[in-house]
């Protein structure tokens, strides 16, 4: 089966699965074509100005009037959500775990999500948190939704495909997808077992940063981001539906799939992109700017300039600045740094920082380069430097992010994270201006 996109972002698409489903000049005519039902799926209130208003409309053979009733609680006590109770006496660090193993047993998308933070309060709608997900087995005759926050998704090993009511989204390890708030999907590994990172965001939707002076290009430009095709089908046997809802989890059982939307239009989809396409625009004089810079997508919070939630990446690129300091700077950061690596290395800390591996400078939390990439950074040759083949990723809040249970209590995480500072020399000396060494 041949998977097929359409490009933009934001974008009000059209697109339908059989000829003629999808109503022309209106959302509700009095009976739709193939007596298909009409539903408004509203991703943000009626009210919200023009800029900001996202819904699609569904075409489907049965309401989703009839995927809930009769919910029963089910316990994932490994998915977490803000504000959640800290359950471990972990003393505060900065703090660096090196990749989950995969299980050897059955894990699906829901059940093998393991919370690391949480951040915010899921009732104010603010906030998020960071899992990993660990994918074993696929969701089979299972369809997942989130009332609590959409989900960004990236694969760290392995492929996924995202079946979704829009349509199939597949994703491998350079790619990410973001399924919106209240979307039902399911996912199902394509080639072996996958972990990967997950970013569920309470706030206000991803959406791109303002450039600025930067202009109409380069980031992550519009056409890269891929929203699936209508999809559907016809399938009347038993399937659980299971909705996490304010941090609890609900489950129940329906006589058809509900992934039975014929036809769709609306601005509010999931998509994915592929993070290869984004343009990086770095110093070309002197200097490091700020990682703001590789910024793919912000989730905006009322404050201007204020994430709820920034996803940021360090892909391949150039370094050139001269006379410079070429890698992150040591600094301090009102924001909450969680980052982890999908490929490569990561240029301030060349060993430690393994691909599925992960690191959290929380807020205020002093950080930078180990003692090896200082060394390296103040004495090398400064000539145009590539970093390949490297992906790292920032997912930055403007909120303190609380360790779970899981992720303090990991044996992968490591005890000896801020001894990479520790062989940092006092160099100062009064009498030596020009220090070289
Ligand atoms: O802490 C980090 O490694 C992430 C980061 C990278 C960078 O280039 C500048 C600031 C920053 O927080
Ligand atoms: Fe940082």
């Amino acid at each position: 089966m041949v998977l097929r996109y359409m490009p933009g972002f934001g974008n009000d698409f059209e697109t339908e699965a059989l000829e003629g489903a999808l109503p022309q000049g209106q959302n509700s005519p009095q009976r739709c074509p193939y007596g298909l039902y009409a539903e408004q799926l509203s991703g943000s209130p009626f009210t919200a100005p023009r800029g900001t208003n996202e819904r699609s409309w569904l075409y489907r053979m049965r309401p989703s009037v009839q995927h809930v009733g009769r919910q029963v609680k089910l316990d994932l006590p490994h998915w977490k959500t803000a504000p959640h109770i800290v359950e471990h006496g972990a003393p505060l660090a900065q703090l660096r775990w090196d990749p989950v193993p995969i299980p050897k047993e059955d894990v699906t998308f829901v059940t093998g999500m393991r919370t690391m933070t949480t951040a915010g309060d899921v009732y104010t709608q603010v906030g998020m948190a960071v899992h990993v997900y660990l994918v074993t087995a696929p969701m089979v005759d299972e369809v997942f939704y989130n009332a609590d926050g959409e989900l960004l998704i990236a694969p760290q090993q392995g492929t996924l495909r995202i079946t979704t009511e829009l349509g199939i989204l597949e994703i491998g390890a350079a790619d990410i997808a973001v399924v919106p708030r209240g979307t039902k999907f399911k996912v199902e590994p394509v080639d072996g077992p996958s972990r990967g990172y997950v970013c569920e965001n309470y706030g206000a939707k991803f959406t791109l940063p303002d450039r600025g002076p930067i202009g109409a290009n380069c980031l992550a430009n519009p056409r890269d981001f891929k929203t699936p095709v209508a999809w559907y089908e016809e399938k009347e046997t038993k399937h659980r539906i299971i909705i996490k809802w304010c941090g609890g989890f609900h489950v129940s059982e329906i006589g058809h799939s509900p992934f039975d939307v014929v036809a769709w239009h609306g601005n509010y989809a999931p998509y994915k992109y592929d993070l290869r396409t984004f343009s990086p625009v770095g110093a070309i004089g002197f200097d490091h700017p700020d990682p703001s810079i590789f910024t793919v997508l912000t989730a905006p919070t009322g404050e201007a300039g204020t994430a709820n939630v920034d996803f940021v990446i360090f892909p391949e690129r150039w370094l050139v600045a001269e006379n410079s300091f070429r890698p992150p700077w040591y600094h301090m950061n009102i924001m909450s740094e969680f980052m982890g690596l999908l490929y490569g290395r990561y240029d301030a800390k060349e060993e430690g920082f393994q691909p599925g591996g992960m690191s959290l400078h929380n807020c205020m939390l002093p950080h930078g380069p180990d003692r090896d990439a200082f060394i390296k950074a103040s004495f090398g040759e400064l000539k145009p430097h590539k970093l390949t083949g490297t992906m790292a990723f920032m997912f930055e809040t403007r909120f303190p992010q609380l360790l779970t249970k899981y992720a303090a209590t990991l044996p992968t995480l490591q005890d000896n994270y801020a001894d990479c500072w520790r062989g940092l020399e006092k160099n100062f000396d009064k009498n030596r201006r020009d220090w070289n060494g």
